[in-house]
């Protein structure tokens, strides 16, 4: 039975005071939860989170790493510093960091791996444009993304692996995909998994929604057999919201 697993990607959201609001109105809530919960912070506030979090379920996630060990990659962070401030979970590949920061399939590999081998788990971004959607390439792109993501990647390790899949069309645009338009997409990332590394493992593997994801509609997407959980963006920023989608 695979648990689920609500993250939160605040993105450029959030100074100091406002993310210690956050995390102080939903830690106590979760803690009557089963769902795993984790707030993807900007690294600026990933200390203070963790320090706010002590004693807590909710888990603590970053949005991006580098896939190098150190050196000179100014404006950039490590597997190792993530680690080091106490970082569970760290969003790999998302699209905007596909669109507007050159990440690439190889790229998202590279920190797939960098990560895992760091003991941090990554949640990897997958999705199709509306464009390649319309020109029903959608199983072409993600088939491209997935077996790029986890080239070179063990068995052993993919037990420590989120998947999120985030139509780029329904991310922060109020469109989500139909609960069952998102489980014919996860369902199919699983035989994915499956052919790869059998069905065991595919099985194991969580796999997430993303995109325009709210406390009206998280029952209807949680709901359906292959979602796991939920990457949610806008609706993560207010505790009531979120606390809202946790509590599906
Ligand atoms: O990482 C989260 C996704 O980009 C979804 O964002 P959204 O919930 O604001 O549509």
């Amino acid at each position: 039975m695979r648990k689920p697993i609500i993250a939160g990607n605040w993105k450029m959201h959030k100074i100091t005071n406002e993310a210690l609001e956050l995390v102080n109105q939903i830690k106590d809530e979760v803690s009557k939860t089963d769902v795993e919960v984790v707030v993807c912070c900007p690294f600026t506030v990933l200390s203070e989170v963790k320090k706010a979090l002590a004693g807590s379920k909710v888990k603590l996630g970053a949005q991006n790493m580098h896939w190098e060990d150190e050196g000179a990659f100014t404006g950039e962070v490590s597997a190792n510093m993530l680690k080091d401030v106490g970082v569970d979970y760290v969003i790999i590949g998302h699209s905007e960091r596909r669109q507007y920061f050159n990440e690439t399939d190889e790229t998202v590999n590279k920190k797939v791996a960098k990560a895992i081998e760091n003991g941090l788990n990554p949640i990897v971004c997958v999705g199709e444009t509306l464009e390649q959607r319309e020109d029903n390439k959608t199983f072409d792109i993600i088939k491209i993304q997935i077996l790029a993501a986890f080239e070179n990647i063990d068995d052993k390790d993919m037990e420590n692996i989120v998947i999120a899949y985030e139509p780029v069309w329904a991310i922060g645009t109020g469109k989500t995909a139909s609960s069952q338009e998102a489980n014919e997409v996860i369902a199919y990332i699983r035989s994915l998994l499956e052919e790869k590394y059998g069905s065991e493992i595919s099985e194991e593997v969580r796999i997430q929604y993303g995109g325009s994801v709210k406390s009206s509609n998280a029952t209807e997407i949680m709901n359906e057999t292959d979602i796991d959980g939920a990457l949610v963006g806008g609706a993560s920023l207010k505790a009531e919201e979120f606390l809202g989608i946790v509590n599906f």
